[in-house]
């Protein structure tokens, strides 16, 4: 391991001077993932200078970029533009050194669910221009990329072909054009989100997969150039990844990296490789589902400076060989991983933590040896990358083949496989940059890269937040408690069950007996295994009883509606016997026509008016007598003891109240029929009067209204009635009116 003093990088531009260091330890609250020894820095951290401002701070003309949408209309914004996912079409236009426009990306409209494929087209190199090569790829736009000049076209002759991707970035695209709009920003935010994110590059050797992730050869030497224009993705998205961590200032972050490398099947880590670059073995997790890299030495990074470390000792010590086709060619794939651990305070006191990261995968080109000319060492570095390769081919064809991709994937035939299962098909999100060659010299290579990547982009994952399944599980049980509980709370007011509501009013079968203890979750890691079980057995049978008492208050509304609903019929048909009973006597004026009392005068009196209708009504009614109808009628009458139920009249009261308002929140008026008025005032359920008649108004207004009891005798429609006053406190007082009654 190297030690080396000193910052090399400082924070990046638009920050607000405050390190991220601090933005990482500005909770209070010490993070459960904190290592002990989390007070030491990077121990990679090297030179002294410090990086002041983004690496393209010093370009010295500004940028003229255009940016288009579809049918050639401009864009609204930039960031509408091909970087975020779900984005449309799209292209980028930019004035070159002569004034010139020259488009630089275009784009496709992007799926949610698949991984995102971008293509890198780079510019042809000295090589291939001096031998006079020339370029096969054009550029429909769209995203679109054709490849010309491909033998075996009709009549010998040769055939174009025509590949569609989320982004194609042409050759004038620059670095920062790159993470501006391949979807890397959106992968970094994600990975803050707490999900797994990976980014790789393939393609050919020499097509420019490392100059896209880390920049040319030679930009982390002796003299690092941190401002330069040529850094890399992941120099940028490191950038990126501090300046977002500083904007959320209530969540605490700790961040960690490793960086290791594949040669020749075995796995080295390139922040340790010891003397000796030991093999570390990869394993099977059964908790994580997953595999991983025994031993493998993560480091913490408070700082952009530590991860910036990291990168530049990877790649010091990653490993490099010389080709035909390339001075620094990548003789092994790579991963940098950064780990985000977020916690964020979440509703109820409770803080979500999450365990996001990132990978950025190198990996080592393809290569056709004959033409590399390899030999010895780095021919056999060749077979291994190319059988790797092959087996990560394999299992891209598979998961993008609906038929195939339930059935067997061969992770397990190469380490970067087994690496790579999570990001391909697990629940992470992918970002594939597919780097060609645009020289007809390499136009099998470029047409296999090519194939890759359409394939790949059929690939579908299933994105999900990684979160400590412990503390998910009592967030989950809490969440439900609360939902519960007010569901309850919402049902007992709406039923009127228990005045006050308040659990001492509940009968004692109902009362939560258990209430769990206030669960701090920063003191949850620390909870023995017993104590853990029994605050989640709390939670669960306070979580059971609560589901309990909310289906039995669920089914003991439903008695009561359908009891309400049996009153309301009988009702109706006593009504309607009611009135052939009148038709018999030629219309008593007991029995009125049905037209409702009318909403305007419901809505033009107040509650204390409706009162007076009934009370202070005109008292010169009470001189009038009553018509009276037959004996025989009223007997029958009284047998039955017609009753009907009333609502009391409300101002603003709808009419064709649902049931279940009505069942809630109204109070029920009894009106009983006696000898003295001749027969019942008939008021229908939805609360409107059945009567226009103002000599029947004048009968209602001598009467005074009394509380009903109960009658053991009634006929079947009062055992419908018994049960409502049972549970009057349910439906509201239960009122009968009757003449000889006060109240
Ligand atoms: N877009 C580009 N613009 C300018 N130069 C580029 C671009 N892409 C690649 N190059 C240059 O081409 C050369 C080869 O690129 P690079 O080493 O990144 O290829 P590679 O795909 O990583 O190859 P290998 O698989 O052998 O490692 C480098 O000198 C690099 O700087």
């Amino acid at each position: 391991m190297v030690t080396r003093p000193g910052n090399l990088y400082k924070t990046p531009p638009g920050s607000r001077g405050t390190s991220p260091a601090r933005s990482l330890n500005r909770s209070t609250k010490p993070s459960p993932v904190q290592s002990p020894n989390r007070t030491s820095r990077s121990p990679l951290r090297t030179t002294s200078k410090k990086i002041q401002s983004s690496p393209d701070r010093q370009r010295k003309t500004p940028e003229k970029v255009l940016i288009r949408s579809r049918g050639n209309s401009p864009a609204k914004s930039r960031d509408s533009l091909p970087g975020s996912r779900g984005s449309d079409f799209g292209s980028i236009e930019r004035l070159d050194d002569d004034n010139n426009l020259q488009r630089i990306i275009t784009s496709y409209n992007q799926t949610e669910d698949n991984i995102n494929v971008v293509v890198r087209v780079r510019p042809l190199n000295n090589r291939e221009k001096k031998s006079g090569d020339t370029s096969v790829i054009q550029f429909p736009g769209n995203g679109q990329v054709l490849v010309d000049g491909i033998p075996g076209g009709p009549s010998g002759g040769q055939k174009p072909k025509l590949f569609s991707y989320n982004v194609v970035f042409e050759p004038a695209a620059t670095q920062e054009d790159v993470l501006q709009f391949s979807g890397m920003k959106r992968l970094i935010e994600m990975a803050l989100e707490g999900f797994r994110c990976t980014c790789f590059c393939y393609g050919q050797t020499g097509s420019g997969k490392t100059h896209t992730l880390t920049g040319p050869p030679g930009l982390f030497g002796v003299r690092p150039a941190p401002f330069s224009d040529k850094h890399g993705l992941v120099f940028r998205s490191f950038l990126y990844l501090f300046q977002l961590i500083q904007q959320k200032t209530d969540v605490h972050f700790v961040l960690k990296a490793s960086y290791l490398e594949i040669y020749n099947e075995k796995v080295i880590d390139l922040l340790n490789p010891g003397s000796a670059r030991k093999p570390l073995a990869v394993r099977w997790s059964k908790k994580a589902r997953g595999f991983f890299v025994e031993n493998l030495f993560t480091v913490d990074c408070e700082e952009l400076d530590d991860l910036i470390a990291v990168l530049e000792e990877g790649l010091r010590n990653r490993a490099i060989g010389k080709h035909n086709m390339n001075d620094f060619s990548s003789r092994s794939h790579t991963i940098l991983t950064v780990y985000i651990t977020s916690e964020e305070p979440a509703e109820g006191g409770v803080f979500l933590s999450r365990s996001g990261k990132i990978n950025f995968v190198d990996l080592a080109g393809s290569e056709m040896t004959k033409k590399t000319q390899s030999e010895g060492k780095t021919l056999e570095e060749a077979n291994n990358i190319n059988k790797s390769l092959m087996v990560l081919g394999y299992c891209i064809s598979s998961l993008s083949d609906s038929k195939r991709r339930n059935s067997h994937i061969p992770y397990r035939d190469s380490k970067l496989t087994k690496l790579l299962a999570d990001s391909l098909a697990g629940n992470g999100v992918t970002l594939m940059i597919a780097c060609i060659s645009p020289a007809r010299s390499n136009i099998s290579e470029t047409l296999n890269t090519l194939r890759y990547a359409a394939r790949a982009k059929k690939i579908r994952t299933k994105p999900i937040v990684l979160m400590d399944p412990r503390e998910a599980l009592i967030l989950s049980l809490k969440r439900e408690v609360n939902v519960l509980q007010s569901e309850n709370e919402h049902l007992r007011s709406a039923l009127n069950v228990y005045s006050g509501s308040t659990a001492g009013d509940l009968p004692t079968e109902r009362r939560i007996v258990v209430t769990p203890p206030h669960v701090d979750l920063e003191k949850l890691a620390e909870l023995e295994g017993p104590q853990l079980a029994e605050l989640v057995r709390l939670y669960m049978t306070e979580n059971e009883a609560l589901r309990r008492e909310n289906s039995e208050l669920y089914s003991s509304r439903e008695i009561l509606q359908r009891d309400h609903e049996l009153v309301c019929r009988e009702n109706e048909r006593l009504l309607k016997k009611l009135e052939e009973v009148n038709s018999v006597c030629c219309r008593s004026p007991l029995i009125p026509a049905r037209p409702a009392f009318s909403a305007e005068l419901l809505n033009s009196i107040d509650s204390e008016s409706t009162t007076n209708i009934w009370s202070d009504g005109d008292k010169s009614s009470h001189s009038r007598s009553p018509q009276q109808i037959p004996q025989s009628i009223q007997k029958e009458l009284d047998k039955r003891q017609i009753k009907t139920e009333i609502q009391t009249p409300r101002r603003g009261h709808r009419r064709n109240k649902s049931l279940e308002e009505s069942s809630s929140d109204s109070k029920v008026v009894r009106v009983k029929s006696s000898e003295s008025d001749g027969g019942p005032v008939l008021i229908n359920r939805s609360g409107t009067f059945d009567s226009n008649s103002p000599e029947r108004e004048r009968q209602l207004a001598g009467r005074r209204f009394s509380v009903a009891k109960p009658d053991e005798n009634e006929p079947s429609m009062n055992g419908a009635r018994r049960k409502l006053e049972k549970n009057s406190h349910i439906f509201g007082s239960v009122i009968s009116l009757t003449d000889e009654e006060d109240i």
